[in-house]
Parts: structure tokens; sequence; C-alpha cells
């Protein structure tokens, strides 16, 4: 008989942590060695998670088996891996087969774990054959101290908080009780988690899960009593609050429901096996890991700052700030680095010289098409060797210079199918835009040619990692698994993607077949960053999905992007890959070199990359100046971003957290901003800006002040801001006395921030 355990959780809706409606049962079934032997196959424990989570209905009396059995297992390589994993697995006897289909043990656990949660079946016979079968993973010292010291914490003795949550809005419990215990809870979960920002970002909703029952019990000390008590508040922050409050808020979240749910239902908790204890060990044990190399990283990064004498600060009032995420996914605004210390500008650029190189060329053609091919026998072996030994001097140059060049990742014939697939999408390209601003809330996001001249259209979908919840797209994702198609819904419709009735997007296999090579070449570039590269650079150790697909035109005639850092704001991303598009015979003189400042510029000045065609240019988002030079022809590219995880997590939960106000009226002002300095700043074309404001007219000037005066408030701060108004009334009143000579002060102002 097959070794088990299992918890049953209660799931909430994932965007709603406030309420108090289940959305499902989740059970888990855990299976140590099935565990062990997915760690083998380097998976994560996320993975692990819901490799062997069953999803129920919320409804008992539905309670269908099996509704799903998630096998997250993408790609080919990795499903030979495992069904050659899974036999010797089976072999030993110890596990349940968690097959698509009607796996007969597993039936067998999930009724039993059903029964016991409808409370139909006493646990006791289960967890004595659990603590006898059990094998429990061995526990690192660090997490077994850890465990030691909270589990000894003992309840302070004094009356417990009540944590219960708030009631629903239509219960009748009105009584002042009701409402003080209301308020203790938001006062609770305030002091406990610090700010009420939403999501768990870094582990399964199963893995919750087990976190919460196991908080209970060694909080509680009393299984048939898991009211939480401070103690388990106080073990739960000190556990989280030092770096992941969100984490810890949404666990609390989690734990106090969980709780109310089974006093509402009568349910008893079972005492948790130690097997589960011990997952739970490791889980936290991961994330203090996790969390300990992003302390450490960004305690770095300061230090590097600091001893370069550059504050964080400088980001603000220079030309681009801090940007908000949210507003700027799109855009993926970068930040100037006006005091690029980093560089000599006087040192001239040189060519990317051969040395710098790796070649994405091979005997069975380019690296991209051997990366999707499944090859036989000894061919197999061999062709994997050539993809991790080019990944391998692809880390070695990116770990040298901060950059790495492929060169050949496609094949001339691959670039062209990509480009008539692009061409077709040619008219819904539109002018990039920029972050400009002091920072995350005061700023606009605008279309400065000058500085940015590419025209972009984000294509969706085609993601490695479907349902990380780290990812923030561009736009709506395409249902179809696999699909990719443009980001943008009017776009979409325009394509030939429909829309039925109930709001669902169905792609026909016409629109699929559009963008088939531009799906191809992103899982081939997926592949060889997720599944080879991330393992052979400790900077990308934690990468866990990749941003939309950006797609970039510069329109020739000098079009151009400004030097610039993709993230400077801790926004996530860790490593831009730019993918060229241009046909055969892009020469020099077309211009619209990559210009690279990797770790040698200082001495040797920046390295020029010439965009051709099927090359792949990639750097540290976090790190590495670029530009690109004028263009003289128009200049294809194709650019994703990969995240790291812990980074993004935290991007995504901060710029949650900036925008919980009246996102709606920022946003409008952002708009009502933007126009504003398109329209009277930079010039509309109407007026008769020079560049100087030497000729404007008494009329534009008078318009400008009328329109300033017009401006709501919130539009006035963001656009004094901007300025570098030193308050708004000084900004108001500068705008209705404005004289040639101080909106030419104004415009040399903004030219000088590249505006
Ligand atoms: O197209 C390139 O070579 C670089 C573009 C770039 O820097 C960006 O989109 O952030
Ligand atoms: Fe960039």
């Amino acid at each position: 008989m097959a070794a088990r355990q299992y918890t049953v959780g209660i799931v909430y809706p994932e965007d709603d942590p406030t309420s108090t409606v289940p959305h499902s049962v989740e059970i888990l079934i855990d299976v140590p060695d099935f565990v062990n032997s997915m760690r083998e196959l380097d998976m994560e424990l996320d993975d692990i998670g819901s490799l062997i989570t069953l999803t129920l209905a919320a409804d008992p009396s539905k309670f269908t088996l099996p509704i799903r059995l998630p096998l997250r297992i993408d790609s080919d390589s990795m499903t030979a891996k495992f069904k050659k994993k899974k036999k010797s697995i089976m072999a030993s006897g110890r596990v349940l087969t968690v097959e698509q289909g009607q796996p007969r043990q597993l039936m067998e656990a999930v009724t039993v774990a059903r029964e016991e949660f409808l409370g139909i079946r006493k646990p006791v016979e289960e967890v004595k054959e659990v603590k006898e079968e059990a094998v429990v993973p061995p526990v690192a010292p660090a997490a077994k101290d850890l465990y030691n010291k909270y589990k000894s914490i003992k309840p302070s003795g004094s009356e417990p908080l009540s944590t219960r949550p708030p009631p629903p809005a239509t219960a009748t419990a009105t009584t002042t009780n009701a409402t003080s215990e209301l308020e203790e809870y938001n006062n609770f979960e305030k002091t406990v988690c610090g700010h009420p920002t939403n999501k768990l970002q870094l582990v399964s909703p199963t893995a919750l899960i087990s976190i919460v029952q196991t908080c209970l019990d060694l909080a509680s000390h009393n299984p048939k009593d898991h009211k939480p008590t401070t103690n388990m508040a106080s073990i739960m922050s000190s556990f989280f609050s030092q770096a992941q409050s969100e984490l810890c808020r949404q666990l609390l979240v989690q734990a106090v429901k969980y709780v109310q749910q089974t006093n509402v239902s009568g349910a008893t908790s079972a005492v948790l096996p130690e097997a589960v204890k011990a997952k739970f060990i490791k889980l936290a044990e991961f994330q203090m890991r996790k969390i300990e190399v992003i302390l450490e990283e960004k305690l770095e990064r300061q230090q590097a700052l600091v001893e370069q004498g550059k504050a964080r600060e400088t980001e603000v009032g220079a030309f681009g700030g801090k940007h908000s995420e949210k507003r700027s996914t799109h855009a993926h605004a970068p930040v100037f680095d006006k005091n690029d210390e980093n560089v000599d500008p006087k040192l001239p650029s040189q060519f990317v010289s051969d040395d710098l190189l790796v070649s994405g060329k091979t005997s069975k053609g380019s690296l991209s098409a051997v990366l999707l091919k499944s090859f036989k026998g000894s061919e197999k072996r061999r062709m994997k060797q050539v993809v991790v030994g080019r990944a391998e001097q692809t880390a070695e140059k990116l770990k040298a210079n901060d950059y790495a060049i492929l060169d050949g990742f496609v094949s001339p014939a691959k670039v062209v199918e990509l480009r008539s697939e692009i061409d077709n999408l040619q008219p819904h390209f539109t002018p990039s835009e920029i972050w400009v601003g002091k920072g995350a809330d005061v700023g606009a996001q605008i279309s400065v040619p000058d500085v940015r001249g590419d025209k972009v259209l984000w294509m969706c979908g085609g993601h490695a990692k479907v349902d990380s919840t780290l990812f923030d797209s561009a736009g709506v994702q395409p249902k179809a698994r696999g699909a990719i198609e443009p980001c943008e819904m009017e776009v979409k419709m325009k394509v030939g993607s429909k829309i039925d009735k109930g709001g669902v997007r169905k792609i026909s296999a016409s629109v699929m077949g559009k963008f088939a090579a531009l799906k191809n070449v992103l899982e081939s570039i997926d592949k060889f960053v997720f599944e080879e590269l991330a393992k052979k650079d400790e900077r990308l150790a934690r990468i866990t999905s990749r941003s939309d697909a950006m797609l970039a035109v510069y329109p020739g005639s000098g079009s151009r992007f400004q030097k610039h850092v993709d993230n400077t704001a801790n926004d996530g991303r860790r490593l831009t890959v730019l993918l060229y598009l241009n046909l055969e015979g892009w020469t020099e003189e077309n211009g619209g070199f990559l210009r690279v400042w990797g770790k040698d510029s200082k001495v040797n000045g920046p390295r020029d990359v010439m965009p051709l065609g099927g090359r792949i240019a990639m750097f540290y988002s976090d790190k590495v100046p670029h530009e690109v030079t004028a263009a003289q022809e128009s200049r294809y590219a194709m650019t994703v971003w990969y995240y790291d995880g812990l980074e993004r997590s935290e991007a995504v939960a901060s710029a949650n957290h900036v925008e919980t106000g009246d996102e709606k009226g920022d946003m409008e002002a952002q708009a009502e901003a933007s126009a504003f300095i398109k329209q009277t700043l930079v010039g509309d074309g109407q007026g008769s800006f020079d560049g100087t404001g030497e000729n404007a007219s008494a009329e534009e000037l008078r318009r400008i002040g009328d329109l300033a005066g017009k401006l709501s408030e919130k539009a006035i701060k963001i656009v004094a801001g901007i300025c570098g108004a030193p308050s708004e009334e000084y900004f108001l009143e500068a705008a209705r006395q404005l004289t040639p000579d101080s909106l030419k002060e104004l415009r040399v102002g903004l030219a000088k921030m590249g505006v």
C-alpha cells in the first residue's frame, strides 16, 4: 500500500483576498519520494506542488473525481525525462500514479481525503499509517533550527487576539462586538503585515495551505483548537515580515479564513503529519534562501551605487525617473542615466570583435532550429552537447562582459519568414512611449521620437510558464495554449481573432498560422534561456518568467534610442534578449547599431553591434547602458525581457500598493499631463515651436497659460514635477505670465531632460 499524506485546503478567489466565499477545495497528496524525484528533475517546489494537486469543485455535493490532474511538464525533453524517471519511482512501490486519466490509487486517496473533509471518516487511521510509512526528507540544519525556534514559542497566555475575518456584507451580526472585532482584525492586519497589497507571489496555493496548516499547528499546540493566536501572529510576522510582507499577509489572511471555515463547517483538522511539517520546513527554507540571496544582491547593488557616489536620488529629477510598472508595461520605460560614470564619453566606440561572438550555427541548422527539433539516439546526445556548449559560451561572455552576442541564432530563411509575419502587422505599430518625470507618481508617459524613435507592437502569449502570477502582461493573453497574437484587443480583432458570446477569445487556426514563425522562435529563445542559460549563470538563477514580446521598427531617417539602462528601478527585469530581424544586406551605412557599454567599456569604450538578421544580443537589463544609434533604413528587432522572480514579485506588489488609491483619477491626470506637454511644451506642429520658444507668438503664450489653468490639480502636480517647478503654484503662475524668454527656459529645461 502506498504511503500517503494529504492536506485539504479551502481555496479563495485569488483576486479577492478578503472574500469569505470559497472558490474550490484543494487536496494535496504528498508523496515524498515523488517530490524528491521531481527535485532531481530540477523542478521547483512550486511546480511540484501543482503537479500533485487536485482541484475540486467548491460544493462538496458536486465532488467529482478526478477533475484535473495537472502535469505541468511542458517540453518534450521534460516529458521523456519524467516518463523514464517515473518507471523507477513506480518500482519503489511507494508512490501514487499521477498520470492523466483515472489513476486508481490516487482516486482512493482522494476519496479518503474527501470523506475526511466532510467529516464522514475519522483521519486517525490514515495519520497512523502515514506516520509509520512516511519517508521524511532530510531537513537542513538551518531550517531545523528555525523550526525548533518557532515551535518552542509558547502562547502568551493572554486573551488571544481575535482574527476572525470581517463578516460578509449580508451578515446580520452587527453588534458592537462584531464591529470591534472587525476593527481588531483590520488593525491586526495593518500592524503585522505592513501594507495591504495582495497576491502571493512565490508559492503555489497548495504550498501555501501546507504552510498555513503547519503554522496553525505550530502556533496552537492544540490540534483541536486551531484558533489563531497572537503567538501565531508573532511567529508569522517574525518569519516573513522582514523580506516578504505580502507573503506574510497572504498567509495570515488564508490562515484566518481556513480556521473560520473549519469552525463553520464543524470539521476538525487533522493533526498534521510529520512529513507535511517537513515539507513546510523545506518550503520555508526555500523561501528564506531566495530572500537571503535577494537581500544580499540588493545590498551589493546599494554599496556599488554608494561607491560610485551615485545615490539612488540621482534618478529623481533627471529625465526619466522611476517608472511605475502598471502604467508603463507597454513602453518598458527606460531610465536615462545622465550621471553615467561608468563610461568616459570621450572613448570612441569600436565594432564588436569576433572573439566576443558566439556562433549560433550548427551542423544541423541554426541553434533555434536545433532547440526545437527532436533528435534520436547518438545524434540526440551530440546535439544536446552542442546546445549545452553554446549556452556555456554565451554564459561565459555574459558573465565576463555583462552582454553576449549570438550570431545566426535563426537562419536567414527564418528571418524572411519572421519578417513576412511582421510586415503584415505593419499598420498596427505605434510610436513607442517613454516615462518622463520625477518618479513613479510624478511624470507622464509620452512619445518623444528624438529620444526613442521606434514604433512598437506587443505580441502576447507563447509563454513557457503560462500560469506564473508574476507575469505582468502587456495585454490579454490568448486563450489557446502556446498561441501568440497581438496584445491590443483592437489589433487582435483586425488580424482575425474572434470574441465569442461568453467573451472567450478563440484563435482560429488561420490566426495561429499567421504567427507560427514568431511562436516558434520565441519557444526556442525561452528554451535556451530557461533551460540552459539560467543554469549556467548565477545572475539568471531565479528567472521565472518573461515579458511579452516587443516588436520594434526604427523607421530610418535617423531614428534612434538614446543611451539608457532598461531596469534601474528594480522592476524585475534581469535579462534583455534582442533578436534582430533585418534582411540580408544590412550595411554599416545603414547605422542602427546597438551600442553597448559592457564591463570593459571604461577602458575600451563601448562596442557597436550591427543588427544583423538572426543575431541575438543579450545583456543584463539592470546593468548595461546601451543605445540604438541613428538608423538610416528601417531596422527591425524583437525584444523579450526575462524576470527575476523575486525582484519581480516585489515590484508587482509595490506597484499594486502604490496604485491602490484613485487609480482612475491618476490615469486621467496622466493623460491630461501628457496631452498638455505634447501640445504646448514639446509642440504639436500647430504652434510656432522651433525648439527654443523664441518665435512664440503672444497667441501661443496665452494658449499655454489658458491650458495650464484648466489642468486638474493632479495633472498640475505632474507637469510641475516634470518641468522642475519648485511648487505647483509657481508653475501655474509662471504659465500664466509666460514670456517668450520663460517659455524658452522651460523648453531648454525640457530639452536637457531629453524631451
Ligand atoms: O533594438 C535594440 O538594439 C535595442 C532596443 C532597446 O534598447 C530597448 O528596446 O530597450
Ligand atoms: Fe533598452
